[in-house]
């Protein structure tokens, strides 16, 4: 297999010990809208190719629900959802919830089952939640709803999201992009020099 690397194989279901996660701070409170992830973020800001999908925080502070409305430029078979853009819903619903819970993380893996298929025209309501959090690990999962909150399931997803800090990005982001974002050159320079 020479340099590819271990797939790894430990489980993203959460330790029965691990405490239940708190919202952070700065994170938006009950009944407020979330934030994007980013300006040029594909799921959740308002710009050509995004899902545009909008999430809101659930009454407890940490979970939320997000709207996803499908439409035909999101169609894989005839008239239904590509099933790779219902994974991008579940990515984005599921890192808007880890947000409510820590700075910031990457999805590291995720798991989808498909149970219906999800027409044009149709509202998807996603629910989710983080699980726990332990040690850089935040475990995550949701569902997502045909037309209502809680109405018939079309799909689930649990997903492992990794903690990283600045030095990810600053790492391995475009320097353009960065710059765009207040980092000097300067400062990408040495984060990527460092080991
Ligand atoms: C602001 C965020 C917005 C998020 C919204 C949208 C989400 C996204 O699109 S994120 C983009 C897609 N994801 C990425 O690009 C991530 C690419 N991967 C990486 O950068 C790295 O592999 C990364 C950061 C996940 C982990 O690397 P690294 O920092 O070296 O940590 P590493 O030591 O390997 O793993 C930390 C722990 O996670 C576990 N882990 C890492 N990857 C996996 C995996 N795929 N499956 C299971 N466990 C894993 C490790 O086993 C380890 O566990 P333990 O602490 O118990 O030993």
């Amino acid at each position: 297999m020479g340099n590819v690397r271990r797939v790894p194989t430990s489980t993203i279901e959460p330790p029965a010990d691990a405490e239940a996660p708190r919202r952070h701070p700065k994170a938006p409170g009950p009944g407020e809208r979330t934030r994007e992830h980013h300006s040029q973020c594909r799921g959740c800001a308002d710009v050509p190719g995004s899902l545009r999908i909008r999430s809101w925080v659930e009454d407890d502070g940490v979970s939320v629900r997000s709207r996803f409305d499908v439409l035909d430029e999101h169609q894989g078979g005839p008239g239904l959802l590509h099933g790779g853009l219902l994974m991008t819903a579940f990515d984005d619903a599921l890192g808007t919830a880890h947000t409510q819970v820590v700075r910031a993380a990457v999805t590291a893996r995720m798991e989808t089952d498909f149970r219906r298929p999800v027409p044009v025209g149709t509202t998807l309501w996603l629910r989710s939640r983080v699980d726990a959090v332990v040690g850089r690990k935040v475990y995550t999962s949701g569902v997502a709803y045909l037309g209502e909150l809680d109405g018939e399931v079309a799909g689930t997803a649990r997903a492992l999201f990794v903690k990283v800090g600045a030095e990810h990005f600053l790492k391995h982001s475009r320097p353009e992009d960065l710059e765009a974002l207040g980092a000097s050159r300067e400062v990408i320079e040495a984060a990527r020099a460092a080991p």
